[in-house]
């Protein structure tokens, strides 16, 4: 089945132009001016319209077991909600309980994700450390198509990483010519700080930013950095929430270290304000690590992706329901951490992003989709429209604008970070693999339709 855009400005990260777009089976097939349709061909009209590369959220949690529930999206309903807001391409992440097979648990995520409606592929969490998971690594590289490893360096006495895991697994992931990635935020400060707010009385949801200030965020960071500096890797800090961390980050790069950042939507548009709120499930819904941080942070954020030490935006996407949330009503160290936000990320980061001056449409595709998939090596297939690579692609529609609500939203959780923002710049087509999945606000994903993709190595580099 072939699909023709037509009419339409083709935004890559490069530059942008006009052009039609021609697609057969799951490749683009043409780019070019006054393209003709084949027989049977389905044609879009994308006059007035962009046509970007599919989104890509390089951090998604879909069926995430964590802190004792599950959360609420699967693979099928979490990539679908993905698709009806323009992202064709999710990095999830395979979190093995410490002491749990390494292979055991990516085979556990690849079962979990055979219900994807869109494509999908992993990053794989170090959460322990010994000589079977400096074997299965380079299982996973070889085999797998896995290039990234993910630490957390928080979650004490759950998944946390200590300094002996990351040195030995950054090290590891060199020599395999793989990317290490770091939650950076110090655990055994957060923990100590949470015991000293709870021993106060200080039970409620206003205390979880106030167990995770940035300085907390920033000691990680720079540690990690540091670690990386010594051992000449390169690396990966997820969702940098505050202005200290990129300076961590803005720093070792002007040193000629090869570190990247990545931003949330959420972290880019929510202010901290939300936890002030007397009710429960409303400050309850916005706990997530690292915290939601003050307008300066924001602007911070926004700079770095300005300036290009930051380079890719995702969601973090982690839903949980009220009823969830709720088992943190007595104690907010125990709300689930997460929130959503897959469906909304392009919209967003479109609104606040382009509308406002602060980025280029080409530089939105950078941050959204093309700078992801060079990172993780998928790139020329993922993160550009060019002959050649998969058919994902999103028309989008400058002037349409829609109302962000909970209500209407095809993610599960009940809940929306964005709830009541009107956002102009929408997603009117989304194509994934060929297919016409979202049009004209009716979502047609298909339960399974997605596929792995397989993410070779990069060329390793000695250790120093
Ligand atoms: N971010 C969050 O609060 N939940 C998901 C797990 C993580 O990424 O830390
Ligand atoms: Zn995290
Ligand atoms: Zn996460």
């Amino acid at each position: 089945m072939s699909i023709l855009i037509r009419g339409g400005t083709v935004v890559n990260a490069d530059r942008a132009f006009r052009a039609d777009v021609l697609t057969d089976g799951d490749k683009v097939v043409a780019v070019g001016t006054s393209l003709e349709a084949p027989s049977g061909a389905r044609i879009i009209d994308a006059g007035g319209q962009y046509v970007m590369p599919g989104g890509i959220d390089p951090h998604t949690h879909m069926n995430l077991p964590f802190m004792g529930t599950v959360t609420q999206d699967d693979f099928f309903t979490g990539t679908a909600a993905g698709l009806a807001g323009g992202n064709t391409t999710i990095i999830d992440f395979v979190i093995p309980n410490p002491q749990q097979n390494l292979i055991e648990a990516y085979q556990q995520w690849r079962g979990w994700a055979q219900k994807a409606a869109g494509d999908y592929t992993f990053h794989v969490a170090i959460t322990w450390w010994d000589d079977t998971v400096h074997r299965d690594m380079g299982i996973l590289v070889r085999d797998h198509g896995v290039n990234s490893f993910k630490h957390f360096m928080a979650y004490k006495n759950a998944i946390m990483a200590d300094d002996e895991t990351l040195v030995k697994s950054f090290r590891r992931a060199l020599e395999l010519g793989a990317i290490p990635t770091v939650h950076a935020e110090n655990g055994e400060l957060v923990y100590q700080l949470q015991q000293d707010l709870l021993k106060r009385g200080l039970t409620g949801p206003s205390s979880h930013p106030l167990s995770r200030p940035p300085m907390v965020e920033a000691e990680a960071a720079n540690r990690a950095i540091a670690i990386a500096g010594v051992l000449g890797t390169p690396v990966y800090i997820v969702h940098v929430s505050c202005a200290e961390s990129l300076e961590a980050i803005t720093r070792a790069r002007a040193n000629g270290q090869r570190v990247y950042g990545e931003a949330l939507a959420g972290h880019l548009i929510v202010d901290d304000s939300v936890y002030a709120s007397p009710d429960f499930d409303f400050a309850a819904g916005h706990v997530m690590s690292p915290p939601f941080r003050s307008k300066h942070h924001q602007d911070a954020l926004w700079h770095g992706l300005q300036g290009g030490n930051l380079h890719t935006t995702a969601t973090d996407h982690c839903t949980f329901c009220a009823e969830q949330k709720a088992a943190g009503k007595n104690d907010f160290t125990k709300i689930p951490n997460g929130c959503a936000g897959v469906e909304d990320r392009m919209a967003v980061i479109w609104d606040a992003g382009v509308n406002t001056g602060r980025l280029t449409p080409s530089e939105f595709v950078k941050v959204t989709s093309a700078n992801a998939a060079q990172i993780f090596n998928i790139y020329p297939r993922k993160g550009v429209v060019a002959v050649g690579a998969d058919a994902d692609i999103v028309v989008w529609d400058p002037e349409g604008s829609r109302t962000i609500s909970a209500r209407t939203q095809h993610n599960k959780g009940g809940f929306n970070v964005f709830e009541g923002r009107t956002v102009k710049g929408i997603p009117t087509t989304t194509v994934a693999a060929g297919k016409v999945v979202w049009r004209g606000g009716q979502l047609m994903a298909v339960e399974g339709a997605g596929r792995h993709i397989d993410r070779p190595a990069f060329v390793p580099v000695s250790a120093k």
